[in-house]
This record gives C-alpha cells, structure tokens and sequence, in this order.
C-alpha cells in the first residue's frame, strides 16, 4: 500500500488552470494524488505526463490513475531530465508544470529505504534506488568540513560540527552501517539540554544527508529552469517546497523571471537584456489550513507558489 497525503491538493491543480484539452506534467509523481485530480479535470483529448525517479511511486500510480478518462504518461526519471522527457514524447511546450518537492510518506515510513531514525535499516536514502551515491557513502567517505557544510546548510543543523567530528571519529574506527548507529551517534554529538527540547535530534541532520544523497536543490533548480521555459504563453508552474532553500530558489527565480526592462524610455532598443518571462500568482506563498495540519503533520512546512509564463 502506497498512503501518501497530497498536500495542497485543491490549491495547486486549481493554480495551474488546467484546460480540459491541454498538456500538463507532474514532476513528482508520487502516489497520484495530484496528479489524479489533475486527469479528473481533462477531457479525452487531454494530457497527463507523471515523472518519478522511485519505482514503487509509479506503481502505485500506475494503479491510482487506471480508469481515467484523458492520456496518460507515466516515466520513471530524475525531473532534471524534463526537457528531454518531454522531447522523447515529441514535446517542446505544455500548459501546466507541476512541483511537489521532497520525499513521499512511504519513502519514509517504510523502514528499509533507511530514510528514517525511527527504523534501524542500511543508510541508503536513495529515491531512485539505481542512483550511485547512498547515505552510507557520504556518511563513511565525505570529508569532516564536507560533512559539516551540508549539515550546517541543508539542515540549518547548530552543531554541524561537532556531528561531523563525531562521524569521523566513529568511521575512523568501523564503517558507519545503519540508521540506528548514525542517529546515536548524532544524538550524542548534540549537548543533552539541546536533545531535550524540539524534535528528534537526528531529523536536521537526516534531512540534510537525504538532500545531499539526491542532490535535491540542484535538481529542482535546473529542473525549474527547464519548466519554464517548456510552457505555452498562458500556462503555469506550480511549486510546492518543504525546505527554505528550495522555497528560496523557487521566489529567486520567479522575481528573476518577472524582471522588467529597465532602459530609459527614450532608448531606440533594450540594452540591459531583462525581458520579463513570467507573471507571479502568488505574491506570497499559498501555505496549508489549520485544518489541513492537523489532519496531516508533514503538512506544516508546505509553500506553494505558481507563476504564469507570459
Ligand atoms: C512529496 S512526493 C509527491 C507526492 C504526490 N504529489 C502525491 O500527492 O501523491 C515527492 C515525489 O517526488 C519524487 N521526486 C523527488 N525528487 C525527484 C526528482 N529529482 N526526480 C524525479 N522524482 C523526484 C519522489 O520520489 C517522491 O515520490
């Protein structure tokens, strides 16, 4: 069984306007969840592009999207590939762009894809699990300043540098193997008053491995470029982030995107270069109900954010 919670579910197929005759593309497939609703919104001559690196996401899907009435394609790849997904598919503008960024519930709940603390399994983190790089790599080959950087950055870890000093000291003596033996080791690099109050101590520093195992801001960051420029005039991306720094690449881009000429009205041409390629939507980012948190947790940190390609 495949149980993710669509996050923003309503919010983000509504933002991409979907036209019952055009071509969208669900960048992170996952189970479905948007992806279904998306379909339900298309007629018979339309469109609906799934794209997930995780086989079991597109199994599920697979099942999940059986009886709907429009086209369907679903592709296992890494979405910084899009324009070349939709190139294969004889593509080179869609109407809609949707993003749901970061790992889906069963990648984490299912205990032997080591994602997570709560289930002693291999350190593996890799949504594709044909990728090259595991957890157990970084973790027992990346240098201690390495280490610490992606923790300190990508985690918004306070003692990076003590948890890197202690990793190293551990490999020094054996390999670090589990997700149990990490999350000790972490948890006794953090000084007890810290351990003792917010989440797991380990979640920061997972997080931040996990981002590194996948390399997930560079891919979202080229994989936006790409959207962008794969959209008919009219058509929308829809972002969804659970992680300030891919909401942060996500608001650059768009105000990039949005920038205006800038030359003296009197100029016979443009010289500073800027055309503005995108309106934004979403001024601030769209964020999940109350209700909706309550109901799924891993709701509280959501973003959404939807521009319109000029
Ligand atoms: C949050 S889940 C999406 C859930 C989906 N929207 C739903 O409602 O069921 C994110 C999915 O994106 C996939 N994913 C993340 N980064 C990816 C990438 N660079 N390329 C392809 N798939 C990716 C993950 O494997 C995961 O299945």
């Amino acid at each position: 069984m495949f149980q993710h919670e669509t996050v923003l579910k309503h919010e983000a197929v509504e933002g991409l306007n979907v036209r019952p005759d055009g071509v969208y593309v669900d960048c992170t497939l996952g189970g479905a969840g948007h992806t279904r609703l998306i379909a339900e919104h298309l007629g018979p001559a339309g469109t609906v592009i799934g794209i997930d690196q995780d086989d079991a996401a597109l199994q599920a899907a697979h099942e999940r999207l059986r009886d709907v009435g429009c086209r369907v394609h679903l592709i296992k790849s890494n979405f910084r590939r899009l324009k070349e997904i939709l190139a294969s598919l004889g593509l080179e503008r869609v109407d809609g762009i949707l993003f749901d960024l970061g790992v889906s519930s069963p990648q984490l709940d299912k205990g032997e894809r080591g994602f997570s603390y709560h289930h002693d399994a291999p350190l593996d983190m890799r949504m594709d699990p044909e990728a090259p790089l595991t957890a157990r790599e970084v973790v027992n080959t990346w240098p201690e300043a390495e280490l610490a950087r992606i923790l300190s950055q990508y985690g918004e870890e306070r003692f990076a540098r003590r948890i890197a000093r202690m990793i190293v000291n551990h490999r020094r003596v054996s390999p670090i193997e589990t997700t149990g033996e990490l999350a000790d080791i972490i948890k006794d690099a953090i000084p007890a008053p810290a351990r003792r109050t917010g989440p797991h101590p380990a979640r920061r520093s997972f997080q931040a491995i996990r981002i590194a195992v996948n390399d997930e801001l560079n891919a979202f960051q080229s994989a936006l470029q790409q959207a962008i420029d794969g959209l008919n005039p009219g058509g929308r991306v829809a972002v969804i982030t659970f992680h300030s720094l891919e909401d942060r690449i996500c608001k650059r881009t768009f105000q990039e995107k949005e920038k205006r000429c800038v030359c003296p009205p009197d100029f016979p041409v443009c010289v500073c270069g800027q055309q503005p390629v995108l309106r934004v939507i979403t001024k601030k980012p769209i964020l999940p109900s109350e209700e909706e948190i309550r109901e799924n947790p891993r709701a509280r940190s959501a973003k959404l954010r939807i521009a319109e390609k000029l």
